[in-house]
C-alpha cells in the first residue's frame, strides 16, 4: 500500500531522515518507535505530503505521491497536536470537513457518538481541553472511512476511558482490513495493538519485523522489556 524508497530530510544542518527505506501492506497495525526526535513525524508528514523530502520518494498504491493530492483522501490523519481555528466551533469544523470533501454519505461517526461531540458542537475550538480537541482529531481521522489510517501518539492527553473508546477503535478500524500506523511513546500500548514493530534510531530504521519475532528474538513476553534487551543488548 505505502513504499517509503531512499527518503531523506534535513531541516537547516540537521539530518532528520538520512535513507530511510521500508513499506507497508495492506492491512495491519504498524507501531512506529523511536526516541524522541528520531523522525518519526518526519516521516509520517512525508507519506502525507506535509514536508517535501529532500531526496527518495514515497509511493501510495502503487503511484508516487509526488505533486498527487488525490490519495489523501484515503488517509485519515489523526496530528500529534491538532490545529483548528480558534473560533471555529466543533459542529462547523465537521461540516467544514464534509463540504470541503463533499463527502455527507457513509461518514463513519462512531467516534463522535462515543466521545458525546454532537453534544459539544456549539463549543469554540479554542475553549476545548488538551484531551477534548484530540478526541475531535480522532473522530475527524475515521470520518471519511479511509483506507489508511495516520495516528501520531494518539492517546496522549486522553483519559484512560477515553484511550480504551480508541483503542476499541483502531482494533475494530484493523478488522476491516485497514492498514494503520502508530506512533507511541506508551509501549504498553502498542503492545496491546501493534502487528508489526518499526524502530527508527537517529534518522534510520533499525528494524522492522513482526512484534511476535521481536519477542521471541529477545524471549520476553512484553514489548518494553523485549525492545529494552534488544537495545542495550544488541541481541
Ligand atoms: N519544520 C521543522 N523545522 C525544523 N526542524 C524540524 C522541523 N520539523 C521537525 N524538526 C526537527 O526534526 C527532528 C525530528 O523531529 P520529529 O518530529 O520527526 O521527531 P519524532 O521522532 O516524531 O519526535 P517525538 O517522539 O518527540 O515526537 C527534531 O529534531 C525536530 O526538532
Amino acid at each position: 500500500m505505502i513504499e517509503v524508497k531512499q527518503l531523506k530530510k534535513s531541516f537547516g544542518k540537521l539530518q532528520v531522515l538520512k535513507e530511510v527505506n521500508c513499506s507497508f501492506g495492506q492491512g495491519g497495525i504498524v507501531g512506529i518507535l523511536g526516541p524522541n526526535a528520531s523522525g518519526k513525524t518526519t516521516l509520517i508528514k512525508s507519506i502525507l505530503g506535509m514536508v517535501i523530502p529532500d531526496a527518495g520518494e514515497v509511493y501510495f498504491g502503487g503511484k508516487p505521491v509526488a505533486r498527487s493530492f488525490d490519495y489523501k483522501k484515503q488517509i485519515g490523519y489523526m496530528p500529534q497536536i491538532g490545529r483548528y481555528p480558534d473560533n471555529m466551533k466543533i459542529g462547523e469544523l465537521f461540516k467544514m470537513m464534509k463540504d470541503l470533501r463533499n463527502v455527507h454519505d457513509n461518514l463513519d461517526t462512531d467516534l463522535i457518538s462515543a466521545y458525546g461531540l454532537d453534544a459539544m458542537y456549539d463549543k469554540a475550538m479554542r475553549t476545548l481541553s488538551g484531551g477534548t480537541r484530540q478526541k475531535v482529531s480522532a473522530a475527524l481521522a475515521c470520518l471519511f472511512n479511509p483506507k489508511v489510517l495516520i495516528l501520531d501518539e494518539p492517546t496522549a492527553g486522553l483519559d484512560p476511558l477515553a484511550a480504551e473508546i480508541l483503542k476499541d477503535k483502531i482494533h475494530a478500524e484493523k478488522a476491516k482490513g485497514k492498514l494503520i500506523l502508530i506512533t507511541s511513546h506508551i509501549l504498553t500500548e502498542v503492545d496491546e495493538l501493534a502487528d508489526d514493530i518499526m524502530y527508527l534510531f537517529e534518522g534510520n530504521i533499525k528494524f522492522h519485523k513482526p512484534l511476535s519475532a521481536l519477542k521471541a528474538e529477545a524471549g520476553e513476553q512484553k514489548l518494553g522489556k523485549a525492545l529494552t534487551k534488544i537495545l542495550t543488548q544488541n541481541v
